[in-house]
């Protein structure tokens, strides 16, 4: 709501006139309109057009002032939770709600094979490897922040794939899912499209460490005879680290523009369609 002050104690003589002045403040923003009265103009007068004016500067100025700026669904919380926001919406509805399922949604129907929970896993660790060695290797300011997180698997895939073949079982090599994932993040990596790598960075390792990790209970339930792999088993607390590297990515994303910050949106639609492609390994 608009007011408007009229200062008539900053009313000053000049050496021919009386310069007067109101305020009229608009939300944050306050503008002074002066009035240069002669001396002989009675104070009264000034008031009866100031008032007169008031209107006047008031709609000025709401038609000046800028629209409202659009608010991003989860913006408040900060841009993680913008990303967040984001890529559920790309989950199919019964995924999404999966976990409040305990377990028994649909995931839990699956029936998984070794083969394929094997594929899942070879091309799972090509995309670890891949970015792990892009924000580990690079010099990158922004990358500082999301190195040696405790998130990283690459090594715990390794660890894992090792055991499946002392188990007895042919490790597949990397397939053209996971190439074509790893060869994608090499290339927005070399074309320093930080926004977006922070993107893929951020849906890897959080959708790893949510339905990843559901799924991962399962496999083992039912076909791992329960043993607890190493992809699923964190140097420390997850949700620390999951909010240690949040406050991180958060606190890269304040000094991006309102461009970066959607062209990095816009990449969870990529990001979801290439590691969705890897999750369908594991359906029958
Ligand atoms: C079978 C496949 C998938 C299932 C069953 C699944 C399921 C889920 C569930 C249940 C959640 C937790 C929702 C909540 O917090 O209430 C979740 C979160 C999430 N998912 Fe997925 N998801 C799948 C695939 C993917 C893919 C392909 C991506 C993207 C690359 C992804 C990215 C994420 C992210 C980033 C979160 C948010 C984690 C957080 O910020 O706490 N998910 N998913």
């Amino acid at each position: 709501m608009a007011t408007a002050r009229i200062n008539a104690s900053s009313c000053f003589p000049t050496s021919r006139r009386l310069d007067c002045e109101i305020h009229v403040s608009l939300r944050a923003k306050t503008v002074t309109v002066r009035y240069p009265l002669t001396k002989a103009a009675p104070r009264r007068h000034l008031v009866r057009r100031a008032n007169k004016d008031r209107n006047l500067v008031v709609n000025a100025m709401e038609a000046a002032e800028e629209k409202p700026t659009k608010r991003y669904p989860g913006e408040p919380k900060g841009f993680v939770e913008e990303m967040k926001f984001v890529v559920m919406k790309m989950h199919p509805r019964e995924h999404a709600n999966e976990g409040k399922k305990e377990f028994n949604g649909p995931v839990s129907t699956w029936n998984f094979t070794i083969e394929g929970y094997l594929k899942f896993l070879v091309d799972s660790k090509l995309v670890f490897d891949t970015l792990e060695e892009i924000i580990h290797e690079s010099t990158v300011p922004a990358y500082v922040g999301l190195k040696n997180t405790g998130l990283e698997r690459a090594e715990n895939l390794r660890r894992d794939l090792e055991w499946f073949k002392e188990q007895g079982h042919k490790i597949p090599e990397p397939m053209v899912r996971g190439k074509a994932y790893s060869q994608y993040l090499k290339n927005i990596a070399d074309q320093k499209d930080h926004p977006a790598l922070i993107c893929h960075f951020y849906n890897i390792n959080f959708a790893h460490s949510a339905g990843g990790r559901m799924i991962g209970t399962k496999v083992s339930q039912k076909i791992l005879n329960n043993k607890e792999l190493e992809f699923y088993n964190y140097n420390g607390q997850l949700p620390g680290l999951l909010q240690n590297v949040g406050q991180e990515v958060n606190k890269v994303a304040e000094l991006w523009t309102r461009e970066e910050k959607n062209h990095c949106l816009e990449e969870t639609e990529t990001s979801f369609k290439l590691y969705w492609e890897i999750f369908r390994y594991l359906l029958p």
